[in-house]
This record gives C-alpha cells, sequence and structure tokens, in this order.
C-alpha cells in the first residue's frame, strides 16, 4: 500500500516538483520550512480575503437595486436612463455632455436630409414631363387604413393626407445643392461615432411614424444609428472630470454646420417647404431627435450640447447596456443602482429574458402618443398595439410573478400635440368611442386598459403603478423618479426581509 502511494506520489509530476531536495542539510531544511510556512500564513490571508470580498459583493447584490427599462423601440428607455443619470449622477453626466455634440450634429443633419429628400422627389415629378403623376400627388400608401387585430381588434393604422400644390422654385433648387455636403458629414460622424465600438451596426429601419409615409429615399436619409455603449461610441471619459473645461476643438462637421448655418434656417423657415411637410405628413417636430429650431445654436462652432438637447438626442440603443450609478443625490445617497437599458426593436427582444429573474423592478415605456403609427420592423402592426401585446407578455411571466412593475404612459406632450391638430383617437381605436378627444381622458382610457390586462392575465394581483409622463421634460421627470424610486426601495425592502 505505501509502495503502491509512493510510486503514486513520483509518477505525479507535481509531487516530483514539491520535494525537498535529496541532500537538504538540516539549516536548509529549516530555512525551508520557515519559508513555507510564510507562504502558507500568506496563502491563508489571501484566501481569507477572497472570503470576505465575496461575502461582502453576496451582501451588496443584495443591497443593489436593480431596474430594468422595458418598452418598443422609441418609447423612451434611454431618455428615463439619462433623466436618472441627470438627477442622479449629476457629477459624470455633466463630464460626459460634451461627448454628445457628434450625435446632436448627425441628428440635426437627418433632420435636414429627410427634407432634402423629399424636396428632390418633388422636384424630380416636376423635371420629368412624361411622368402622368401631377406635382403635388403621391402615390397612396400601401398600408392605407388597414384594420389589424389580435388585442386591439379596432386599432387602425395612418393614411397619407390629400395632396396641394407646392411651388418649389430655383431658389430651393439652389438650397438642395448647397446643403447636399451634409450627406457626406453625416456618413463621416455615423463612421466616427461606430468607429470607437467594433459593434456599432447601422440600422436598416426608419422610424415608426414616418414609415409608409416617407419615400425610399428619405426613409435612408432617415436612417437610424445605434451603439451597444454610450461609453465607447460616444468616446466618454472614464473619469470625465478633467475634460469639462478643455475646449471643444473645431472638427470638420463643426466647420461645415458652421458654414451652412444660414441655408439649414431658410430651409427650415421656407413655407413651401413646410407646405411639402404637411402634405407628407411627416411631422418632423414631433420626430426624435429634432433639433431644427435649435440650428442657430447648434451650429455655432463653440458649441456645447446643454442637459435638455441630450435628453432630447437620439441614439438607438443595440443589445443590453448594463449602466451602475452611485446615488449622489437624496435620502439613498450613496446606494449602488444598476439599470438595464435595452434596445427595443423585436429583433432585440430576445436579449430581455435573461434579465428578467435578476432585477427588483421593471419600469415599462409605453408611447402612448403613437396610437396612429406603426411599428417599423413590421408596418403592419399599429406601434400602441405592439406595446399592449408587450405588456400582456410581461404582466403573465412567471419569472415577473415578484418584480415591482411601473409603466410610464410616454410622450403626453406628443400626445397632446397629435389631439390638437385635430387627429381622432377613435379613427385608430374603435372602442374609444365617443369620448372626448382630449389628453386627460385618453390617458385615462388607456390607463383603464393596462390595469385591466393585468386583471386578466396577471397569474395573482399585484401592485402596478402608472404614471402619466413626458420624460424629455426634465423637471417634472425627477419629481416622478423621486417617487419611482421611493417605490422600488419600499419594495426592495420589504421583500428582502422575506429573503
Ligand atoms: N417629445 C417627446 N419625446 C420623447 C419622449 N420620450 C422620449 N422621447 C424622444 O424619443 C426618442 C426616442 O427615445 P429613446 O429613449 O431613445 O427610445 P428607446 O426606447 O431607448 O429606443 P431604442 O433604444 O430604439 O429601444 C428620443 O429622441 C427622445 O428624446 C417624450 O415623452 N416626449
Ligand atoms: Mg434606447
Amino acid at each position: 500500500m505505501v509502495a503502491r502511494t509512493h510510486k503514486s506520489q513520483l509518477s505525479d509530476p507535481f509531487s516530483l516538483v514539491l520535494q525537498p531536495p535529496k541532500d537538504e542539510t538540516p539549516a536548509e531544511r529549516q530555512q525551508r520550512v520557515e519559508l513555507e510556512q510564510e507562504q502558507k500564513r500568506v496563502s491563508d490571508q489571501i484566501d481569507d480575503e477572497l472570503r470576505r470580498e465575496r461575502a461582502d459583493r453576496k451582501k451588496k447584490s443584495k443591497r443593489e437595486v436593480k431596474v430594468l427599462l422595458l418598452g418598443q423601440s422609441e418609447s423612451g428607455k434611454s431618455t428615463v436612463l439619462k433623466n436618472f443619470r441627470l438627477k442622479y449622477a449629476s457629477t459624470q453626466w455633466k463630464a460626459e455632455l460634451r461627448s454628445w455634440r457628434a450625435v446632436i450634429q448627425l441628428n440635426l443633419i437627418q433632420n435636414v436630409l429627410v427634407i432634402l429628400d423629399l424636396m428632390q422627389n418633388y422636384l424630380a415629378v416636376l423635371d420629368s414631363p412624361t411622368d402622368s403623376t401631377a406635382p403635388g400627388s403621391f402615390t397612396p400608401s400601401p398600408y392605407g387604413r388597414t384594420s389589424i387585430d389580435s388585442t386591439l381588434s379596432d386599432i387602425t393604422v395612418a393614411s397619407e393626407r390629400s395632396p396641394t400644390n407646392i411651388s418649389l422654385t430655383q431658389k430651393h433648387r439652389v438650397l438642395n445643392l448647397r446643403l447636399s455636403p451634409l450627406r457626406e458629414v453625416g456618413d463621416d460622424l455615423r463612421r466616427r461615432l461606430g468607429a470607437s465600438d467594433p459593434e456599432f451596426t447601422f440600422a436598416n429601419g426608419t422610424d415608426g411614424a414616418m414609415n409608409g409615409v416617407l419615400d425610399e429615399s428619405s426613409r435612408k436619409s432617415s436612417r437610424e444609428f445605434g451603439v451597444r455603449g454610450w461609453i465607447g461610441a460616444l468616446g466618454l471619459p472614464s473619469n470625465g472630470a478633467k475634460r469639462a473645461d478643455e475646449p471643444m476643438p473645431v472638427d470638420e462637421a463643426t466647420e461645415i454646420l458652421a458654414t451652412l448655418r444660414d441655408d439649414i434656417i431658410s430651409l427650415w423657415e421656407d413655407p413651401d417647404v413646410r407646405d411639402l411637410l404637411k402634405v407628407k405628413n411627416a411631422r418632423i417636430e414631433d420626430r426624435p431627435g429634432f433639433f431644427l429650431s435649435d440650428t442657430a445654436r447648434i451650429t455655432n462652432r463653440t458649441y456645447i450640447p446643454s442637459d435638455n438637447d441630450v435628453v432630447r438626442a437620439r441614439l438607438r440603443t443595440l443589445g443590453v447596456q448594463e449602466w451602475r450609478i452611485v446615488l449622489e443625490q437624496g435620502d439613498s445617497f450613496g446606494s449602488e443602482w444598476v439599470i438595464y437599458d435595452v434596445g427595443g426593436s423585436r429583433s432585440m427582444r430576445h436579449a430581455w429574458l435573461p434579465y428578467f429573474d435578476a432585477v427588483n423592478a421593471i419600469i415599462f415605456l409605453a408611447p402612448i402618443s403613437c396610437f396612429d403609427e406603426r411599428l417599423a420592423e413590421d408596418p403592419s402592426v399599429n406601434r400602441l398595439e405592439d406595446t399592449l401585446l408587450l405588456w400582456r407578455a410581461i404582466v403573465s411571466s412567471t419569472l415577473l410573478k415578484n418584480t415591482t412593475l411601473i409603466v410610464f404612459l410616454n410622450k403626453c406632450d406628443l400626445l397632446k400635440r397629435k389631439l390638437q391638430s385635430g387627429i381622432q383617437v377613435n379613427k385608430y381605436m374603435l372602442s374609444f368611442g365617443t369620448r372626448q378627444n382630449e389628453v386627460g381622458v385618453v390617458v385615462k382610457y388607456l390607463k383603464d386598459k393596462f390595469k385591466d390586462i393585468i386583471r386578466a392575465d396577471a397569474s395573482e394581483s399585484r401592485t402596478t403603478y402608472l404614471y402619466a409622463t413626458s420624460v424629455t421634460d426634465t423637471k417634472a421627470t425627477a419629481a416622478t423618479l423621486n417617487t419611482v424610486r421611493d417605490g422600488i426601495i419600499r419594495e426592495h425592502l420589504k421583500h428582502a426581509e422575506f429573503v
């Protein structure tokens, strides 16, 4: 038995290496034993530290509050995250503002390109004598007033408005020519934003509202861009405090935009261009990342984005982005929040699932102004219908039965503008009936619809918090986030007591 053990020890390369030298003197042996004891002491100390660290991490992860932002694309998830950082992590936020300049410049350029493409198409019709299509008339939308249904049998999608005559002249042709360098500047900015993130991808589709309204070429120019991580794409400093005082370099994009400032303003303020946009039902001012009204400020060579500019900037999220935020403000000062911001388009939703059982709360963004819009990914689907289907899936998920659910009925400001412009909710949602076409009434009606789905689909009764929001309004959102934070912490503590 002994011989066998000895043999197996000798055949083990480690035992061979660890065996003391054969000709070791007593003094050498003493020295070796002392050294080994010291090494063991250090090793035990490291083990202790690791154990302590692991226990700390476990305790901390119980204390950490984890929130998942969910909702379809363009529902306002990243905007909520921005509001949260603006309010609770303002040092980092301030340091990052300037890094958003390129995104905002690109948003502005995309606004201009949408108009240029519409103008070009119109001019092409004017220039084509054989074309039987009269100027100002457009091919009807292939989607028309399609009735869709699964849950919301009564929801329909928008149709195009009737055309009028628009007089585009030589002045517009010149403007079109002078502003054409912006196409290349836009491509350069996209490349620059993407260059710092190897996983950067150009989005294929365009946005929901304009889908089916804009021509193919206009869709291309309004093409969105997205990133997997703001930090990489924006070149955010890991510790940005130093950068906040540095002057902004006047790069090529900034220089070209400054030179074209007056042309952009005269394009946007031109009454015929406005007519064209109206006829095309482009509603460009309600679009994400609309900055044409701020052209004079943004095209300034020394422009530095404001809080509000960054909150309004549009940068599509791809995949899932984790944000660790140590609260610098309020009652929960010093506590750590982990916020997961996800990409909302259909092709990205499979990535949400792994986070379901890891979070304390879900903030679900329902953009309620989109009752007359279609999904970019599938233009046969009404955006509000998609939102309600998502909500149904969330409330019926058993993985989420202990998760606090919070709903932001978002984009109330846009809803108000739409209703004021005469768009009738009951044209798209028959069940709205003869109720008043007024924002308060629509919000209440939709709140009830969300609650009905909980009652019908949740496996057990559960508390859900519903808020009417316009998350581009940072002041109002700060107040809502305070209440939300308190509610989440309360639920978190309640749950922690049972753990
Ligand atoms: N007017 C208005 N605009 C909003 C509101 N909420 C968000 N937006 C704008 O809508 C655009 C889209 O918002 P995001 O927060 O990027 O949307 P998202 O849900 O993160 O979209 P994905 O990343 O594609 O999933 C941004 O330009 C926002 O500024 C709102 O309440 N009112
Ligand atoms: Mg996003």
